[in-house]
């Protein structure tokens, strides 16, 4: 499962976009507890489910469909412990570390209502920048992955020297468990556009830096966006970094508490939600919900909470979705059950690299491909395309 890392400084709302991302009406089968550990939980990204398109109702195995939006698993890390001087030994424990590597993409969850100083002490409202936030999120993650390469760099060149491989392997060899590949560091590399040895620490900082975006991109999850005083800093946010969200955790967090209760119909991505039964609500309630609807909904669009895990996994990630069917008549699987499972897949992607990502077995001995929308064998090395619906034939 992909796994999205959550950083960000105490007091940010780290916890609340947890809590407020792994709450959710129904659970996916195969994963019971939202909770996997006690900083892991699943949350969802959603995509258009093809039934609606079919008029068909499917029955969803590894996912879960609300009203034609399937809700597709992902795996969220509370990176709790990034603190401004982190990469120096503050804080730093083992799990914290092994969280840092499993995570594939980030989100760098700051206060952009200002009102939490550097180590999230409370401060008035709007006199902290929550650029200096961002500012030192990725300070700390750049210093972390240099500190993997740069205090060894000398040994690696000696290496790639004396056993004659390439750099570009060792640096790799090097990173294992971090999820970075080959081709993501000889890409990298090409930034800095010198030969290895060569490379002075800024060469390799550069390098570093280029490989993060790469490897372990990231997008800044404006929290609190709720209070007046965030909306200027969100503007400022959004003008200085290309890939921002204004959330609402606390917003979010309401909502779908609201909606688990049976008090409002809302699904998490919306930009509205409906009253079931106003005469079950309290007038405090009532008043919380309408100052969501005025202030958050009305002015973002949404609560950005979902948004911002579509944003990472789709966009940032680059990730489509795809259906596998054993059966492209009744685009189901052996049992009957229709449309029963949506994978995330990386875009540009074969049939045979669906194949492998089922099962190793169904990888090996895969044959060829077929479209169910159009019922036609598809070439090997035909590119995945969102939302498609792929019979794979083995031998
Ligand atoms: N107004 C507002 N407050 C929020 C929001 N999200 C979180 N908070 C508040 O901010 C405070 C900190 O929230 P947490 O979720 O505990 O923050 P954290 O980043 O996990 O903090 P640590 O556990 O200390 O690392 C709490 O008082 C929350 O109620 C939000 O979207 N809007």
């Amino acid at each position: 499962m992909i796994e999205i890392g959550i950083t960000g400084k105490p007091n940010v709302g780290k916890s609340s976009f947890f809590n407020a991302a792994t709450l959710s009406k129904a659970e996916v089968a195969s994963y019971p507890f939202t909770t996997i550990d006690s900083n892991r939980g699943v949350a969802y990204v959603t995509s258009q489910c093809p039934c609606k398109e079919f008029n068909i109702k499917c029955n969803p195995k590894n996912s879960i469909c609300e009203d034609g939006v399937r809700f597709i698993p992902v795996e969220l890390i509370d990176v709790a412990g990034l603190v401004p001087g982190a990469h120096e030994g503050r804080g730093l424990g083992n799990k914290f570390l092994d969280d840092l590597r499993q995570a594939s993409v980030f989100l760098h969850v700051v206060d952009a209502s200002g009102s939490t100083d550097e180590e999230g002490r409370p401060v008035e409202p709007g006199s902290y920048d929550p650029i200096k936030d961002v500012e030192f999120l990725e300070k700390e993650i750049l210093m972390w992955l240099y500190g993997i390469i740069g205090k060894n760099w000398d040994r690696l060149i000696r290496k790639a020297t004396s056993e004659k491989i390439d750099m570009a392997k060792v640096i790799y060899e090097q990173l294992s468990g971090v999820g970075v590949s080959v081709e993501d560091v000889i890409e990298a590399s090409r930034k800095v556009g010198k030969d290895y040895h060569s490379w002075s620490n800024e060469d390799l900082l550069v390098f570093v830096d280029e490989l993060l975006k790469i490897a372990k991109p990231s997008l800044i999850v404006a929290n609190k966006a709720d209070m007046a005083s965030a909306r200027e800093n969100i503007e400022r946010l959004k003008e200085k970094y290309p890939n921002v969200v204004p959330t609402s955790a606390e917003a979010e967090l309401a909502l779908k508490r609201a909606a688990k209760a049976g008090l409002i119909d809302y699904t998490p991505g919306d930009g509205d939600f409906k009253i079931l039964d106003e005469g079950k609500l309290t007038k405090k309630q009532l008043s919380a919900l309408e100052y969501i609807r005025e202030n958050v909904l009305k002015v973002y669009g949404s609560t950005g909470i979902q948004e911002a895990l579509n944003r990472a996994v789709f966009d940032l990630l680059d990730m489509i979705v795809v259906y596998p069917v054993e059966d492209e008549h009744k685009l189901s699987d052996k049992e009957g059950n229709i449309l029963p499972d949506a994978f995330l897949i990386p875009r540009g992607s074969k049939p045979r690299d669906l194949a492998y990502l089922i099962h190793t077995e169904i990888g090996d001995s895969f044959m060829h491909a077929i479209d169910a929308r159009k019922k036609m064998r598809i070439a090997s090395d035909y590119k995945l395309q969102d939302r498609d619906i792929i019979t794979i034939i083995c031998k």
